[in-house]
């Protein structure tokens, strides 16, 4: 087992360069089925999902290679296999975007149910509804999903819910079907239209992404392409409040300002001091942190992966800030660890109430889950004294090299292996 030992109280200071976006680049790289071909990635973020997702192409057949540490080669001309098995689904969310991709290339797939973060429940009933529009017959058994069809027919499908998974899912099982698909209702987070723009460029017809209705003419083939990932919306935005909360002055580096827009009204709110330029935002805080209240919505809304972040920084807050989550039922598993440092924090469903305290106290905490893991990040960077962070494993999934940029901005962090891990390796 690992764990940061983090030493608080040093604002940060410096630069910080973003890395290519997590929930990019798990759909993107499982969309390379679609190629039957080679595709040549850039910007691709150094992730422990990332490792998931090239394991599993790797199992199915496909070659992936790192051309250079950012940039890999896959090659999913000979994949023999569609089926993804447990082992490897249940470690992460985005594993279920194969159930797209293989059906779109092969009108066949087999996926375990997938796993992710403890976020409440996550169901998939709106992918599965889009499959079975689409022609598709669709099984759970021993918790495989199932789903194979003789031709897939595009239709229209309009989501219950706005479901960034089932959007993703749809737009790679219909990009070969046949006809008009419409998805109406979809999400529109800045991924949504980095896979359409990838799968466009390996000669989709995919029209609307970023808006409430994505229009998918079926192509009879794709192609092998090059394509660069967007930048990280959400690595950005925690180093943006990390910034905010030590009193720090950072340049965060490579980042997309428009994306970071809702979190930078937010910041701004709190007090921070935030300067947009083509490619680089500028974060500092002198004054107190003020209290704000936000609810998490779907994008253009607050990002509900930022959430945990700004409810550490809003711990330090000059009065009371309400923040509520809108679109998972459980998010607030982490509000114990930071009562643990000291935070005042009142959870009731999906509603925090967090009355500001004066300052953190250093203290042994778990992550319960990435972004939660984020937030206990920030605290232990803010408070006085010496912070461990058990279960890092959760905040390896998404954010690359963490240690190492923040002991760039002059955090006092380090990562340790306990030494039953150790011996656990040795055996
Ligand atoms: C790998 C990835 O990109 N993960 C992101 C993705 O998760 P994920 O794609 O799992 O999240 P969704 O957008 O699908 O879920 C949003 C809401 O819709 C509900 N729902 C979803 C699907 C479904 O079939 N039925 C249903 O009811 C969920 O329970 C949730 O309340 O978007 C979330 C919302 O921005 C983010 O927190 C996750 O970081
Ligand atoms: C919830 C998240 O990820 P996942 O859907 O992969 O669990 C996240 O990135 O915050």
């Amino acid at each position: 087992m690992e764990k940061f030992v983090i030493s608080g109280g040093i604002p940060l200071r410096g630069d910080v360069t973003i890395s290519g976006a997590k929930n990019a680049a798990v759909a993107i790289i499982p969309a390379t089925i679609l190629a039957g071909g080679r595709c040549v990635i850039e910007n691709i973020p150094n992730i422990s999902d990332v490792t998931i997702l090239f394991k599993i192409l790797r199992e199915l057949g496909a070659t992936v290679k790192m051309v250079n540490k950012s940039t890999v080669m896959i090659d999913t001309s000979h994949i023999n296999d569609p089926i993804v098995p447990y082992e490897l689904a249940r470690l992460m969310r985005a594993s279920y975007y194969f159930l797209g991709a293989l059906l779109g290339r092969y009108n066949l797939a087999s996926v375990s149910m997938p796993g992710g973060c403890d976020l409440g429940a996550r169901p998939i009933d709106q992918h599965i509804k889009g499959f079975e529009a689409l022609g598709v017959d669709v099984s759970i058994d021993h918790g495989m999903v199932n789903a194979k069809c003789d031709t897939m027919l595009g239709a229209h499908i309009y989501f219950d819910v706005v479901s960034v998974g089932a959007t993703i899912n749809l737009m790679l099982a219909s990009v070969k079907a046949k006809g008009l698909t419409i998805l109406e209702n979809v999400a529109k987070e800045p991924h949504i239209v980095d896979l359409a723009n990838f799968l466009n460029s390996m000669g989709a017809d995919i029209r609307g992404a970023g808006t409430d209705v994505i229009k998918i003419h079926g192509v009879d083939l794709l192609h092998g392409t090059n394509y660069s990932i967007i930048p990280d919306q959400i690595e950005a935005g925690t180093y943006m409040v990390a910034a905010a909360a030590t009193g720090g002055d950072v340049y965060v580096r490579g980042v997309i300002p428009k994306h970071l827009e809702s979190i930078t009204q937010k910041l701004v709110k709190a007090g921070a001091q935030v300067d947009e330029y083509d490619d680089y935002v500028h974060v500092t805080r002198t004054g107190p942190v003020c209290k704000v209240n936000i609810k998490t919505l779907p994008h253009p809304g607050f990002p509900t992966d930022m959430q945990p972040q700004i409810t550490a920084l809003l711990t330090l807050a000059d009065g009371t800030s309400i923040v509520t989550e809108g679109v998972w039922d459980n998010r607030f598993r982490y509000a114990d660890e930071l009562c643990r440092m000291g935070a005042n924090i009142q959870v009731d469903g999906k509603v925090a109430v967090i009355e500001g305290v004066p300052e953190l106290k250093a203290a042994p905490v778990k992550a319960t889950d990435l972004r939660a893991g984020a937030a206990l990040l920030i605290a232990a960077l803010v408070a006085h004294g010496t912070s461990e962070i058990e279960d890092i494993h959760h905040i390896e999934r998404g954010y690359e090299n963490i240690c190492e940029k923040l002991q760039g901005l002059g955090a006092n962090i380090k990562k340790v292996i306990l030494p039953d891990s150790e011996m656990a390796k040795a055996l």
